[in-house]
């Protein structure tokens, strides 16, 4: 048997970047000879081992076919007959088909290495149509390699555009879609992968909410690069530049969704967008069934993020009903997260991406302050029932007033 290391550690090698996770593909084998020496045969769809001691993957070199739309839809066919090329054959992108030996040297029939120099991702060969889930791979490798320069090859493209056209897309199951998306937005830039399912139809399709907010105007006086699509993906490059965890960059992604239903003749005007946006974002986590922190996140900053852009001209009691709608005081973390999404938006706007935010600092302060509050005080006091819960809000309250004073003095002096 020989064994080869393939994907995206033999890539990421050639590149020069710093080592990932290694896949290694055995041929000439069966299932029965990597047992025999000491290989732990892992999950039941595919015929996948850990090596003993390093505890790295070894797949047995295989070919598939396709037998239904959908994540199940595949036929395996491993034995020790698949060649290297076969296996090399059935995978995404040439530059994740390159195979390397123990010695060393390369093989690499779909010339990876070429389109690596090149900047370029393509797909291997016409296998690629068989599993729609490689357009979403081929759009998040765009959004963590086109900060390298790489661009999708033309005709990868054009097959992408017919395998949407054909409905593939549409057979693909929520969870592969999420795992997808929530992957390409932890990428450099996420808003490549925004970009490329667009060119290729697919935004449609997948994240029609998002889709239609391209050619939807803005105010210019609020937003230079004036479209609406164009604006969430500079939000969400923002996002990424920040280094925001998952969560806040999913809610970037879905803050403006009500901008995409706004009556024409409002237009550019988007006045209560906010309220009209929380919908749509419960029908986009519905969908694709994404987990309760991002959506829970998504909502709120679709719901508060103008609060937070106006946090100085707010009342103290305003600023407490958006701590409380971000059920802040039993969920601490909520308040960093919010307001990190909401400085991406603010920041994700031409000519003012260096802008500072200190309405961040602003809800912070108020928030620490407001926490500061303890109902045992009014306990003491003797208060009952409904009386502790007024008394609370009433103090925390003051405390948020203190805070916005002092802010606004010192932005004076
Ligand atoms: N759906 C797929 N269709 C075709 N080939 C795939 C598919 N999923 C994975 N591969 C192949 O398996 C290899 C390993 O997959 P994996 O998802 O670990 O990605 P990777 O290229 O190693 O990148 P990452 O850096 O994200 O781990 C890929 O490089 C590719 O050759």
């Amino acid at each position: 048997m020989n064994v080869y290391l393939v994907g995206g550690a033999v890539r990421d090698r050639l590149l020069g970047l710093p080592a990932r996770e290694r896949d290694w593909v055995v041929v000439g084998a069966t299932p029965q000879t990597l047992e025999a020496q000491g290989f732990q045969p892992v999950g039941k769809d595919f015929p996948v081992f850990l090596h003993p001691e390093t505890k790295e993957e070894y797949a047995l070199a295989r070919t598939e076919r396709k037998t239904a739309p959908g994540y199940q839809g595949f036929q395996f066919h491993a034995s020790p007959e698949v060649t290297l090329d076969e296996d090399l054959r059935r995978r995404d992108l040439t530059i994740n088909a390159i195979a390397r030996k123990p010695d060393g040297s390369l093989i690499d029939p779909f010339n990876g290495v070429a389109d690596l120099h090149a900047r370029i991702l393509r797909h291997v060969s016409p296998a690629f149509a068989e599993d729609p889930v490689r357009i979403l791979r081929l759009a998040r490798f765009a959004a963590r390699f086109s900060p390298l320069g790489f661009q999708v090859a033309e005709e990868t493209l054009a097959l992408a555009r017919q395998m949407v056209a054909a409905g593939e897309v549409d057979a693909l199951v929520p969870e592969r879609v999420w795992q997808e998306l929530s992957r390409a937005l932890m990428e450099p830039r996420p808003s490549a992968f925004i970009r490329t399912l667009r060119d290729c139809g697919a935004l449609a399709r997948l994240l029609p909410e998002i889709d239609c907010l391209f050619g939807v105007p803005q105010p210019e006086a609020h937003h230079p690069e004036i479209d609406t699509g164009l604006h969430t993906l500079l939000a969400l490059d923002m996002s990424a530049h920040l280094r925001a965890e998952l969560s806040v960059r999913f809610a970037v992604l879905v803050h403006d969704l009500g901008k995409g239903v706004t009556p024409t003749a409002e237009l550019p005007s988007h006045r209560g967008h906010e309220g009209r946006g929380v919908p749509l974002v419960d029908a986009v986590c519905e969908r694709l069934r994404v987990p309760r922190a991002p959506s829970d996140l998504g909502r709120l900053v679709a719901k508060f993020h103008l609060h937070c852009h106006r946090a100085f001209e707010l009342k103290p009691s305003t600023v407490l009903k958006v701590l409380e709608g971000l059920d802040a005081f039993r969920r601490p973390e909520r308040v960093a997260q919010f307001t990190l999404a909401c400085e991406c938006d603010a920041r994700g706007r031409t000519g003012l991406e260096s802008q500072p935010y200190p309405q961040r600092a602003f809800f912070e302060a108020a928030y620490a302050a407001a926490a500061t509050v303890d109902a045992r005080r009014f306990v003491e006091q003797g208060l009952r029932g409904a009386q502790i819960g007024e008394a609370v809000r009433q103090a925390r309250v003051k405390e948020i007033a203190t805070i916005k004073e002092t802010r606004t003095t010192s932005a004076i002096n």
